[in-house]
């Protein structure tokens, strides 16, 4: 199993710090006194899924019986582009056929390994095969879709300036490559299914 990397909250303060001189503020300012030590701790759980085991995550199972498809639907992403080191944000919705032995990962686990790979300084064509491999290597789940919609505030509060552009992007693996499968699973995405 692999251990998270320890933060740096020191250098990653020292390194606030300089980017704050650098543009043209004064960190010795009353407002800014606390500001690089802040920084730190929320840079630290932004980034907190690196280093941590998907495996771990997925290797609590139960015996449930069901070998027909599971689908969360709407888990809520908060990532952060690799580029500009700014917000992406919006949804992920995670499909998957049960392994052949039948045993289950717990509704909560598909969330948290959306969140391990989203609290990554990310991309989301990796974020969303990220999530669908684990699923094939980790649970030897039979088939896996996962879609992931998102708005990236590099997109919108600075160069191209474009808010409200949503960028959706799917992973498929396994059974559900099969067309008809595969149209099943985005039909139960739609909007009309929910609640
Ligand atoms: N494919 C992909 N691109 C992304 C993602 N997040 C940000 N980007 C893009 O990364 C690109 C980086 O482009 P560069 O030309 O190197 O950087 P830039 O000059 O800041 O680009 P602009 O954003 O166009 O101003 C931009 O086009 C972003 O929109 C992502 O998750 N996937
Ligand atoms: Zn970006």
């Amino acid at each position: 199993m692999s251990t998270p990397p320890r933060v740096d909250l020191q250098r990653a303060a020292a390194a606030v710090r300089e980017l704050l001189f650098a543009v043209g503020e004064d960190p010795d300012r009353e407002g800014l006194l606390d500001t690089p030590d802040r920084v730190a701790r929320a840079y630290a759980e932004i980034f907190a899924g690196l280093g941590k085991d998907p495996a771990e995550v997925l290797s609590r199972t139960f015996d449930v019986a069901h070998d027909e498809m599971v689908l969360i639907r709407d888990i809520e992403v908060y990532s952060t582009c690799e580029h500009h080191l700014l917000p992406f944000h919006g949804v992920a919705h995670v499909g998957y056929l049960p392994p052949k032995d039948g045993r289950v990962p717990g509704l909560s686990k598909i969330a948290r390994l959306v969140d391990l790979y989203a609290r990554r300084p990310q991309v989301q064509e990796r974020l969303t095969s990220q999530i669908a491999d684990a699923l094939v290597t980790h649970l030897h789940a039979q088939g896996v879709i996962v879609v992931v919609s998102c708005e990236h505030l590099c997109m919108s509060m600075r160069g191209v300036r474009k808010p409200g552009a949503l960028t959706t992007t799917s992973a498929v693996r396994g059974q559900l490559r099969d067309a008809t499968t595969r149209a099943e699973a985005i039909s139960l995405m739609a909007p009309d299914h929910r609640r």
